[in-house]
Formats: structure tokens, C-alpha cells, sequence
């Protein structure tokens, strides 16, 4: 027997793009008003000049492309738009539960949450800088 997954993509177990733009909405709201994100003085300047809804339109672009829905991520690769944050991988942390936060938060399943958030540790070492790293 088949499973009821069976050949969807997890961009259409997601809800496409209103569900994976939902969920976004929910999580940049989030990440703007974290305190804990705003610590780095890098961040806290981007947070700071506004953009949220041009913001939201590539963080859901890069999500539905990486999830296998259409290829619309008109948007830097992940390295080339974090160098110059010098994440910490604490911050990748804190980021990482706040976007498990949100998926929660709008009702996405547990398998489907746990496959989106095998996509976002799999971006930890483009991420994170590379002086911040832990050792492997
Ligand atoms: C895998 C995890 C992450 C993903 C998928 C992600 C996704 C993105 C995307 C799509 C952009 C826009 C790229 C562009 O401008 O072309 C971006 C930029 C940005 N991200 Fe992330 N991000 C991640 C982790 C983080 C973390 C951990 C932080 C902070 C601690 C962070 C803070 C920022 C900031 C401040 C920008 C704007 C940079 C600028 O334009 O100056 N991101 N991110």
C-alpha cells in the first residue's frame, strides 16, 4: 500500500506557496522583534532599515524553491548573503528554533517539519562564519 505522501513534494505538503508564504509571514515578524537575533549589531542594522515585506518575498521564494516547488529565488546563495553577519552558530540556533517555531505555529505537521528543518541544518555551514565555526 501506499503511503499518502507518496510523490508529493514537500513544497505541496506544505500548502505551496500560500502555505510556505503563511508561515514565513509568521516567522520574520518573529525573527524583526527577536532580541536575541538583534544582539548582533549586523543584524540588528538590517532589522533596523525596514524591508520586511521585500524580506518575506525571498525568504518565501528560497523556501518554495528548496522545497521543491518552482524555481523562483531571484535572491543572493546563502553564503554570499551572510558573510558579512559573522553568524555565530548560537545565532544559527536561535534562528533554527525560531523557524521550528513558526512551522509549529501554522500547523505544519512533525514529519514535514522535520524534513524543513533537515533543509536549514544542511545551510548551518554556509551560514555560520567561518571563523565562528565548532570545530567538526
Ligand atoms: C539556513 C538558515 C537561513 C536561511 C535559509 C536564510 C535565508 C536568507 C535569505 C533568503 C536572505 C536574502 C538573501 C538576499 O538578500 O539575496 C537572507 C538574508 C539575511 N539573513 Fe538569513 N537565512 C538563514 C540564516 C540566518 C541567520 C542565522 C541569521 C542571523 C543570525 C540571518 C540573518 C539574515 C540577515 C540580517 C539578512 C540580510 C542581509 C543583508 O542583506 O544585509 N539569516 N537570509
Amino acid at each position: 500500500m501506499s503511503g499518502a505522501n507518496e510523490g508529493r513534494s514537500l513544497y505541496e505538503r506544505l500548502g505551496g506557496i500560500y502555505g510556505i508564504a503563511g508561515a514565513v509571514d509568521d516567522l520574520v515578524d518573529r525573527l524583526y522583534d527577536n532580541e536575541s537575533a538583534n544582539r548582533n549589531p549586523a543584524v540588528r542594522q538590517f532589522h533596523e532599515k525596514g524591508g520586511h515585506a521585500g524580506f518575506k518575498f525571498l525568504v518565501t521564494a528560497w523556501s518554495v524553491q528548496e522545497t521543491g516547488g518552482p524555481r523562483v529565488y531571484p535572491g543572493r546563495d546563502m553564503r554570499e548573503s551572510h558573510t558579512h553577519l559573522k553568524v555565530t552558530e548560537d545565532e544559527f540556533d536561535n534562528v533554527y528554533t525560531t523557524i521550528e517555531q513558526s512551522l509549529f505555529q501554522v500547523g505544519v505537521p512533525k514529519p514535514e517539519r522535520d524534513e524543513f528543518m533537515a533543509i536549514i541544518e544542511s545551510y548551518r555551514s554556509m551560514v555560520v562564519a567561518p571563523e565562528n565555526r565548532d570545530a567538526a
